[in-house]
């Protein structure tokens, strides 16, 4: 029996240490029936994070609960209802996917769906008789997915489930995943570099750097909060605080608005400037930007 909860996820003021590495009171929550995404620049702390919320790595401080049980107390019985997959899974490379698939099933009797298995096979085009050692780098991350879908997990946590899949590939995985979803007692945390994966997967997106979680919204928030806005006239020196300027050039100046509202036409006016355009960014845009004005503040040159 999955341990009764509301939250499939809750990290409270985790910590973790590493010599060049800082995760400093980390809080998560993921509710039941939600899709969380997770963005961030190369050693922000994602995959970290995933394996303590599996009890693959331990937390110097701090409590973890998935499922409603104890990490790292409860992580035996707790990996029978959550399902992680990562990059650096391997497979036994002289023996088949179906062998895979026997061996899996009898480690997960009453959870392996047998049907929904052959249903995965024939969506990723996977050869059961193959072995490991024979298949694509996108044939593995496939049949490693499948092997972790096919249980029905409660939870299942992604590490870049999309590397090494063709566009085609991604898209089917991420049909997969709604399907997997349809139970709204389930709940997916996936990290990606697929901007346009998380956008399309994700109920919420957590934006994490350097360690911190920066801020984890829903798409529409990120979308409404941030604009591109080109002003003439004014002083520079009089520009808002929290506007980042990536440009200047003619008596124009572009900036990045993180906090948009209808006010800010008018704080603009009062300050001198004219608001001659406000476009609104790409997800993609508003990660980047987002890395970039953090290392700005941290006096990171550019
Ligand atoms: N076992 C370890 N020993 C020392 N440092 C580690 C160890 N594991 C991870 N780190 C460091 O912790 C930081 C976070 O690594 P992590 O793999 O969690 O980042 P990530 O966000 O998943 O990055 P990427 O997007 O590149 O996969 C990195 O600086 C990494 O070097």
């Amino acid at each position: 029996m999955v341990a009764d909860s509301d939250v499939l996820v809750s990290m409270r003021g985790v910590c973790k240490h590493y010599p060049l590495f800082t995760m400093d009171n980390f809080n998560l929550t993921l509710p039941r029936g939600q899709v969380l995404g997770m963005v961030g620049p190369n050693g922000a702390g994602k995959s970290t994070l995933l394996k303590m919320m599996m009890g693959l790595v331990s937390a110097d401080a701090g409590e973890i609960a998935v499922l409603g049980y104890k990490v790292p107390e409860q992580e035996v019985v707790l990996k029978h209802y959550a399902a992680y997959v990562s990059e650096d899974m391997r497979l036994f490379a002289d023996y088949s996917i179906r062998w895979h698939m026997e061996l899996v099933a009898q480690c997960f009797t009453s959870t392996w769906d047998a049907s929904y298995a052959k249903h995965i096979l024939h969506k990723f085009e996977l050869n059961p008789e193959q072995k490991i050692g024979h298949l694509s780098l996108g044939q593995r991350v496939k049949a490693t997915l499948l092997l972790a879908m096919a249980r029905r997990p409660k939870l299942l946590v992604l590490d870049e489930p999309s590397t090494g899949l063709d566009p085609v590939a991604r898209h089917e995985l991420t049909s997969e995943l709604f399907e997997l979803m349809l139970n709204e007692d389930n709940g997916v945390i996936f990290s990606s570099q697929f901007t346009q994966d998380v956008e399309r997967l994700s109920d919420n997106i957590a934006f994490i750097d350097n360690g911190e979680m920066i801020s984890c919204l829903d798409k529409e928030t990120y979308l409404d909060q941030w604009r591109r806005i080109q002003l003439t006239g004014g002083d520079r020196a009089q520009l808002p605080g929290d506007l980042y300027v990536t440009a200047s050039a003619g008596g124009r100046v572009t900036a990045i608005d993180h906090a948009f509202s209808a006010k800010r036409t008018a704080q603009l006016s009062e300050a001198g400037f004219e608001v001659v355009q406000t476009q609104p960014l790409t997800l993609e845009e508003i990660f980047i930007q987002q890395v970039l004005m953090r290392r700005q503040a941290r006096g990171v040159q550019r």
